[in-house]
């Protein structure tokens, strides 16, 4: 089959991720008889650049005439202090807006292999972790009313009641294919959406017996994702307290450059990226990890391809990688084989 893939290198580490993820695609479409057709457009920074804007009705084109989305991430100092309507990541928000992807899979999965990259001690981390975490993401304070005033500034947090419905069903319905356990996680002891929040998500409970929920308030569940990640299987969130639960999570995992996303919503075109952002810190110098993005491409290929073998392929040969001691900076642990970006890309797509 042939599939168009929208490619959004964005910046920073952006281009270089993709790069690798690309090959991978390649390799797996070589072998398995796909073709993967890659049509360029443009976000956040380098959109700034071409367009004067973050995104571009053009790359909106692009975009929505694809079969799935592979973006690397956006952002940088060169833009840090433009307007706040013309920052990189306006363009970001705008496109998950534009898509009306809600549904922000997470999926925090230690490789065996990684045990020792976590900073948690072995017996917390344990056997085989494996969190997803599903974070609302077309909703809350990012997209609420805001001012700003150099007296006052403020930013507002509204949920309604179907916005919550939605995501919530897709959650239940994720727990329902895997351990059949949900925590929702909120802050109803001082919000009026979480109460809300809370309300909801109970009352879609009782649509799914099977599966066990409790709710949890998002500063213990901070601590408990340290203290005791084994007792999570599906976190429900709302969107900013799922974007920083994520990053913490992904720490479990080794690295932030570990964990893949998929933003999925009713339409047709799903949007695939890293968790993690451009990384500007390390831009250019092939050291970062491409995993996270190669992780997302699997998760295209799985949610908006129905290509489950070729998704089991490329996940393998990234244990495979691990396996045999290749290790990107952030994961580099004593006696293992220290690789750049390109060379973590390669190895993974020779395994395939
Ligand atoms: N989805 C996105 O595009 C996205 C997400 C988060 C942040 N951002 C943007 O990225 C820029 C930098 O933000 P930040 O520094 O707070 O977050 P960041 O995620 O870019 O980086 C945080 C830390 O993690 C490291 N890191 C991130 N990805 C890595 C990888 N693949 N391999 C190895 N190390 C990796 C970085 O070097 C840095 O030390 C900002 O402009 C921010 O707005 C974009
Ligand atoms: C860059 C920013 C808008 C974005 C977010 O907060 O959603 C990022 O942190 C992420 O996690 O994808
Ligand atoms: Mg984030």
């Amino acid at each position: 089959m042939n599939y168009k893939i929208a490619v959004l290198n964005g910046d920073g580490i952006g281009p270089e991720i993709v790069a690798e993820t690309i090959k991978v695609l390649d390799k797996a479409g070589e072998k398995f008889g796909h073709k993967f057709e890659y049509v360029q457009g443009y976000l956040g920074g380098e959109s700034i650049d071409k367009y004067g804007v973050p995104l571009s009705d053009e790359t909106i084109q692009v975009c929505s005439e694809s079969d799935a989305i592979l973006l690397g991430a956006i952002g940088g100092p060169k833009w840090d202090n433009i307007e706040p309507e013309k920052r990189p990541e306006r363009g970001l928000l705008a496109i998950r807006k534009e898509l009306g992807v809600y549904t922000n899979l997470r999926p925090a999965i230690l490789f065996k292999s990684l045990k020792s990259a976590s900073p948690l001690k072995e017996e917390i981390i344990g056997d085989g972790l494996d969190v997803m975490i599903v974070r609302e993401l077309t909703g809350g304070l990012y997209f609420g009313h805001r001012e700003y005033s150099d007296e006052k500034a403020f930013d507002t947090l509204p949920y309604t009641r179907a916005e919550i419905e939605r995501i919530a069903k897709k959650a239940f319905e994720i727990a329902k294919l895997r351990n059949k356990k949900l925590t929702s996680v909120d802050k109803h002891n001082v919000l009026d959406t979480s109460k809300l929040w809370r309300k909801v998500v109970e009352e879609i409970s009782k649509d799914y017996p099977e599966v066990e929920v409790s709710h949890m308030y998002v500063d213990n569940a901070a601590m408990q994702l340290i203290a005791n990640p084994r007792q999570f299987d599906v976190i429900l969130t709302e969107n900013m307290f799922g974007d920083i639960l994520s990053d913490e999570a992904s720490m479990l995992t080794g690295s932030l450059g570990m964990l893949p996303s998929a933003s999925l919503g009713d339409g047709k075109v799903g949007l695939y990226e890293p968790s993690h952002g451009s990384a500007p810190d390390i831009a250019g110098k092939n050291i970062a990890n491409p995993i996270a993005t190669i992780l997302s491409a699997v998760m295209m290929l799985r949610y908006s391809f129905n290509l489950q073998k070729e998704a089991d392929a490329i996940e393998k040969a990234v244990e495979k990688v691990l396996e045999a001691g290749f290790r990107t900076a952030d994961i580099y642990t004593d006696g293992m084989k220290k690789v750049g970006t390109d060379e973590m890309g390669t190895e993974i797509a020779n395994r395939i």
